[in-house]
């Protein structure tokens, strides 16, 4: 469902390679850490998943389609299948819980009543009931993360992209929303997961995929973290 084919990216003529014939196929329903040392091209692999960027070089298919180069319009419709959350939540700090996630529905033209039916629900899943109404500011940073995670998953999307989604946590909030993510990835959409987060990735026994240097150098189906960072 999501392949990489011989795919590089260089951002600059002048500059260094960002990613060196990366081929990589991730099967519908996995979990898959990527992981490697900071600058090893793990953000670029998810840019250019997100359409951020085109491959300068390669292949890329989501969903059977190829979106190696897809025009400005397609990229929304490409986004709908992916569901993305970062380290820094990116929350709407005007809006209330209910709201941040309603808006990534109202962004597609749900109905008001398709939002009243499934906001609820999302928010309910991720373990936020009852914080409906609550601001950004008025939540921890693991509440944050729970909310950024429902507005990632309210669509539906076939893929949840994770760009070092724990990194702004302490270790056991971090759990608390590894579990949040594996209960996602149980019900059927597929992981891909950035991280530095070594224990999490060694306890979890997933697929790890390796950078370093822009290159794959190591896919595992069970695999560990393998750096002492
Ligand atoms: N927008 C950009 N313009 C130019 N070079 C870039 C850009 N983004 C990334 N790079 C370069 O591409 C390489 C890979 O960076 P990337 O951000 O993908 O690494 P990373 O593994 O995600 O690192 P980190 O763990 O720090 O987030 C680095 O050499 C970086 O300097």
């Amino acid at each position: 469902m999501i392949e990489y084919i011989n795919v590089s990216k260089q951002y600059d003529s002048n500059k260094a390679i960002a990613l060196t014939n990366i081929n990589l196929r991730i099967k519908k329903g996995e979990f898959v850490f990527i992981v490697g040392s900071s600058g090893a091209g793990k953000s670029s692999l998810i840019r250019l998943l997100l359409k951020e960027e085109d491959p300068t070089s390669g292949k890329l298919i989501l969903n059977g389609e190829d979106i190696t180069h897809v025009t400005g319009r397609r990229v929304p419709y490409i986004r709908r299948s992916l569901g993305v959350v970062f380290q820094d939540f990116r929350l709407l700090e005007n809006k209330t819980v209910f709201e941040n996630v309603a808006f990534a529905m109202e962004i597609i033209g749900a109905s008001k009543k398709q939002i009243d039916r499934q906001v609820p629900q999302v928010i309910e899943m991720v373990g936020l009931k009852g914080k409906e109404k609550d601001y950004p500011d008025e939540l921890s940073g693991g509440e944050q993360q729970r909310v950024s995670i429902a507005r990632a998953i309210v669509n539906k999307p076939t893929v949840l992209i994770a760009d070092e989604p724990t990194g702004n946590l302490d270790p056991e909030t971090a759990w608390e929303i590894m579990k949040v993510i594996k209960e996602i990835n149980n019900r059927g959409t597929t992981v891909v997961m950035a991280t530095h987060a070594k224990d999490i990735v060694n306890f979890m026994k997933r697929r790890v995929v390796a950078l370093e240097d822009g290159k794959i150098v190591r896919d595992e189906e069970k695999g560990v973290y393998g750096y002492e960072a």
